[in-house]
């Protein structure tokens, strides 16, 4: 069940909406199918969702050379450069997202005085390389992760929050990928996988995830999350990210802060993985890090009917702000960063990056 795949100039994604009742992908053939597809999370997470956009944007330098044979290489740059800025509005927190369009945008431009014809081939080649690396930096965290975990010495029961695995990424995962790698050197007891509300990303994804690797998870409302602490004996806390600024604060899914907070109170070290395309360095603290606020019908919706609440009345931010001093670490393809904070992080790149 691959989270997505390019096939011959259309990208297949699994529309996970609709997991785990149904597999069903979605074929995309236009970037504009691409951009709907993220937004409304048939394909999410940040490192799947910058994944996605690069192909979007294949499909973007393909279809204008279809309808546009005589365009010069100016104005094929022009046109891509535009639809970029509209794909990148797709959703504000993930940076992937605008990473892996500038990273296919800034590539084009260097090809400027090459054939159209060219330049599409290369951002064609550059898409499917961003979708390989991914599977490697997954590899690579989750051997950091696990490492880093096993000091600890002795089988951990971890929680997690949210998806933070293979449907979020190209390859296994962020968080996941660190879970698996414990669970593959017989050192995981149990992980307690929050349902995450509104949209469920944990008791849709995240345990089917686990079911399907044989790797024992239970399904916990979000409230329980404190007294599971409490009473159950959790080692560690472990989750992805959307966005991390310079200062090491760190956007996730919506609850992510609270789970922290609870962290900190029962003495459980918090742990975050994330490769290094998520950290946006040019945001100086977790304050400058733009929140997706959905529609309303994602919280007022229960049991299938959306309750008699006008929309003006319901709050749905799609994610929070952790402060990087409640993260004991950072796992990313390239090592530990410990105690993250504006210092460790920019020693950590520049020997790392
Ligand atoms: C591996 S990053 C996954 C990250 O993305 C999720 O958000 P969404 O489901 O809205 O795309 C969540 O924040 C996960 O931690």
């Amino acid at each position: 069940m691959d989270t997505l795949y390019w096939q011959k100039g259309s990208l297949q994604v699994l529309d996970q909406t609709v997991l785990p009742e149904k597999e069903v992908y979605r074929t995309c053939t236009a970037w504009q199918e691409v951009r709907d597809a993220i937004a409304v999370l048939a394909v999410r997470g940040a490192p799947a969702i910058g994944v996605a956009a690069a192909y979007g944007m294949v499909l973007a330098g393909k279809a204008l050379v279809r309808e546009r044979p005589s365009l010069t290489a100016a104005e094929f740059l022009q046109a891509f450069h535009a639809v970029g800025k509209q794909l990148e509005q797709a959703r504000p927190t993930a940076v992937n997202l605008h990473w892996a369009i500038a990273r296919l945008v800034s590539m084009a431009d260097t090809l400027s005085a090459q054939p159209v014809s060219c330049i599409v081939a290369a951002i064609e080649t550059e898409a499917c390389r961003i979708q390989a690396e991914d599977l490697e930096i997954n590899r690579a965290m989750s051997r950091f992760g696990a490492e880093e975990l096993l000091k600890q010495d002795k089988p951990l029961t971890i929680l997690t929050h949210c998806n933070a695995g293979a449907l979020a990424t190209a390859g296994i995962g962020t968080a996941l990928g660190v879970i698996r790698a414990l669970h593959a050197k017989g050192r995981l007891l149990r992980v307690y996988a929050d349902e995450t509300r509104p949209l469920l990303q944990g008791a849709r994804l995240t345990v089917t995830e686990l079911m399907a690797d044989h790797i024992p998870v239970t399904l916990i409302t979000d409230n329980m999350a404190a007294w599971v602490m409490k009473t159950k004996g959790v080692d560690a806390v472990i989750v992805g990210a959307d966005r991390i600024a310079a200062n090491g604060d760190t956007a996730n899914k919506i609850g992510t802060y609270g789970v922290s907070i609870l962290a900190k109170e029962h003495g459980i070290p918090f742990y975050v993985a994330a490769p290094l395309s998520t950290f946006d360095l040019t945001l100086a603290s977790g304050a400058d890090i733009p929140i997706e606020e959905r529609n309303a019908d994602e919280v007022r919706t229960v049991r299938g009917t959306p309750i008699a609440l006008p929309a003006t009345a319901v709050f749905n931010p799609a994610f929070d702000v952790t402060p990087h001093t409640h993260i004991q670490a950072v796992f990313t393809e390239k090592g530990v960063i410990r105690t993250p904070d504006t210092a460790h992080i920019d020693s950590f790149f520049r020997s790392h990056h």
